[in-house]
């Protein structure tokens, strides 16, 4: 097949320019057909088990094209040893998890790629073109709030936090080196006297002939790492050294640092959302520690916090796999396929039978966890393609006004941007009644994902310790061309989706095609990745993002789950322990906000999903428990 690719490669350069199913048939052919996987515009529609056979063959076909170890032979650090290291548990730094490559996956490791490594190299001749700033202030500044009506503000909270837990480039970048661009002419920051924008260029490793690397300060595994900690020195911060439990003040919240921000294992770009989240999961965890110290007394401080660990970490990438990916993605397909991903399609009562079966049928029987590891032959790491997809500013709310739970009326207390983010979010959660702040979330909407909604806030962050005002519309727009993340059409064609040929294939919506227009012109490959993933639509029916971006994720989400130790061999009561695996099992975000406020165990059982707006406290029923 290599032959042949490459010869129709030669053929039809431009292969994007054929009608739409020939140049379906074309990828198909062209690229080795892995699988059966063609390209489908709207394979939403198919029918149910079509659709999750056409999702898994996605799957594998972007396995074989879309995976590049950033470390190319004999860079990684060979020093690392795991004797004397307990296997059993996780570790601060993410190393062993894989026994084989000690340092797969740990704090300070390389970012991979999903695009071809040569393909990487940081924009320079284009870095500012069109004009960053005129993308933030026109195509994604705010002038009215647009609701996603589907879900609730914790879902936004809740993607931060995971994030917090996958990557960071890091708080502080590159003080020496910056990136400096004119202001467009009629720019309203021109009238201080303003001319110029600068923005520090991403720390990175430069190496001879081939693009930059980038690092992850933070481990790559799904481990709540934002929770615990990467390192020694943050972790002995956290932990209470009694019964395996995290420290909290006596008021039971998280105790708070001199910098006025939650003591938390990662509290970078803090808010009201990251420290309510932050709150619920050391209580969490600590509920946890209480049941196992009933049913192991003899166990000391380090046992317990290791197995409530595994448990709480477990239970937070179960909640996000079958509850928050299905309030956003709203289709019966996510539905089934994430349940599918976690748990497999066997009943209980038929689990006896032994996964015998090949990877991919015991996968779709007995989901991937406990399963067989997979790394589909390249070790794991988060790729900067991934952190691209995730730019979800537009989820923040302008403000949050404060509402009781009890009777649902405002108590006077509202935040905007400015006061609700960094020390700021000590006055949401410490000025009111925890509860009613869990409550707010829950039953406020937070942003649409679509053009036109960036928090006017956010486009002037005054965030502690930075150099000047961040325009985060700016930012995101030229970290992407900075760290060589492909534009938005050539980002299609490398994840095997049809490119647009015109502004007008981009989206079905003419306000936003319009708008790309006053910036991008004609020329669509200059469409930056962030600008045409807010702008592109159809979606998928229920789906909060687009479908370009849904391809990245159909690689990436089970991905973390087959390549980590704790989720595949040892996701097993050996390790977890019987009363750990069940309190996985038995727990959903409905109970674990129900268990650690209390108060709240009724309103959040309004819904079938805590990611779906609850319903609120002067419409329900006190009966209504779903
Ligand atoms: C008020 C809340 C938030 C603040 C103050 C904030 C602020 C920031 C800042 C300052 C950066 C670093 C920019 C840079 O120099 O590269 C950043 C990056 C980022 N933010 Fe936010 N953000 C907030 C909420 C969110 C939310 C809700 C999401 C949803 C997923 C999100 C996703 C990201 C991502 C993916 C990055 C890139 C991280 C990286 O490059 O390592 N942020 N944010």
């Amino acid at each position: 097949m290599p032959v042949l690719s490459d010869l129709l490669q030669l053929f039809l350069p431009h292969w994007w320019n054929l009608p739409l199913y020939a140049s379906a048939a074309y990828l198909a052919i062209s690229r080795g057909l892995p699988s059966f996987y063609v390209i489908l515009p709207r394979w939403w529609n198919l029918p149910l088990y079509l659709a999750l056979i056409y999702l898994g063959a996605t799957r594998d076909h972007l396995s074989e094209r879309n995976l590049y170890d950033t470390y190319l032979p004999g860079e990684r650090p060979a020093n690392i040893s795991c004797a004397g290291i307990n296997t059993a548990a996780r570790t601060l730094s993410g190393i062993c998890n894989s026994l084989d490559i000690p340092d797969m996956g740990a704090a300070g490791t390389r970012f991979a790629r999903f695009v071809p490594l040569n393909l990487t190299y940081g924009e320079t001749d284009s870095l500012f073109i069109p004009n960053p700033r005129s993308i933030s202030q026109n195509l994604f500044k705010r002038k009215e709030f647009k609701p996603a009506t589907s879900i609730n503000n914790l879902a936004s909270a809740w993607i931060q936090f995971q994030t917090h837990d996958w990557f960071s480039h890091g708080p502080t970048n590159d003080p020496d080196h910056l990136m400096t661009f004119p202001l467009p002419e009629n720019d309203p920051l021109r009238t201080t006297g303003q001319t110029k924008m600068s923005v520090r260029r991403t720390l990175k490793e430069t190496h001879p002939s081939r693009p930059a690397t980038y690092t992850n300060i933070n481990t790559h595994w799904w481990d709540l790492s934002q929770v615990y900690g990467y390192t020694e020195e943050r972790h002995a911060t956290l932990r209470s050294f009694v019964d395996g439990k995290m420290k909290v003040a006596d008021d039971g919240l998280l105790p708070v640092g001199p910098d006025g921000l939650d003591i938390a294992g990662y509290n970078d770009n803090w808010w009201a959302g990251l420290s309510l989240l932050h709150n619920i999961w050391v209580k969490e965890h600590n509920l946890v520690c209480d049941m196992f110290k009933a049913n192991y007394p003899t166990w000391n401080d380090t046992q317990l916090f290791d197995h409530a660990r595994l448990v709480t970490t477990a239970l937070n990438a179960k909640i996000h796999t079958v509850e928050w990916t299905p309030a956003l993605l709203q289709d019966k397909i996510l539905q089934v396929g994430m349940q599918t991903n976690w748990n497999g399609l066997t009943p209980k009562w038929l689990r006896f039978i032994p996964p015998i079966f090949s990877q991919h049928v015991s996968e779709a029987f007995y989901g991937i966890m406990g399963g067989k590891p997979d790394f589909a032959g390249v070790p794991f790491a988060h790729s900067e393609e991934f952190i691209s997809i995730y730019r979800f500013h537009s989820l923040l709310r302008d403000n949050i006004t404060i509402r009781s739970h009890v009777d649902n009326l405002e108590n006077g207390n509202s935040y905007d941007i400015s006061e609700y983010t960094f020390r700021g979010a000590q006055d949401v959660i410490r000025g009111n009644k925890f509860s009613d702040v869990v409550y707010t979330f829950g039953t406020d909407n937070p942003g649409a994902l679509v053009l036109g909604n960036y928090p006017a806030a956010m486009t002037h962050l005054d965030k502690p310790g930075a150099p000047s005002i961040l325009d985060m519309g700016v930012i995101d727009t030229l970290r992407d061309r900075e760290r060589g993340v492909p534009r938005y059409n050539e980002f299609r064609r490398l994840f095997s989706l049809i490119p647009a040929k015109t502004m007008d294939d981009i989206s079905d919506d003419k306000e936003a095609v319009a708008a790309l227009r006053t910036i991008y012109g004609e020329d669509v490959e200059s469409v930056d990745l962030l600008a045409g993933t807010l702008a592109e639509s159809p979606r998928a029916t229920g789906f909060a993002f687009s479908n370009t971006q849904f391809q990245v994720f159909i690689l990436a989400a089970s991905r973390r789950l087959m390549t980590d130790r704790f989720f595949t061999t040892d996701y097993h009561p050996d390790v977890y322990t019987q009363e750990g695996m069940d309190w996985i099992e038995n727990s959903d975000f409905r109970s674990v906000i129900g268990r650690t406020v209390p108060e709240l165990n009724v309103s959040v059982h309004s819904v079938d999903n805590a990611f779906k707006p609850w319903i609120i406290a002067e419409h329900r029923n006190n009966e209504t428990f779903v």
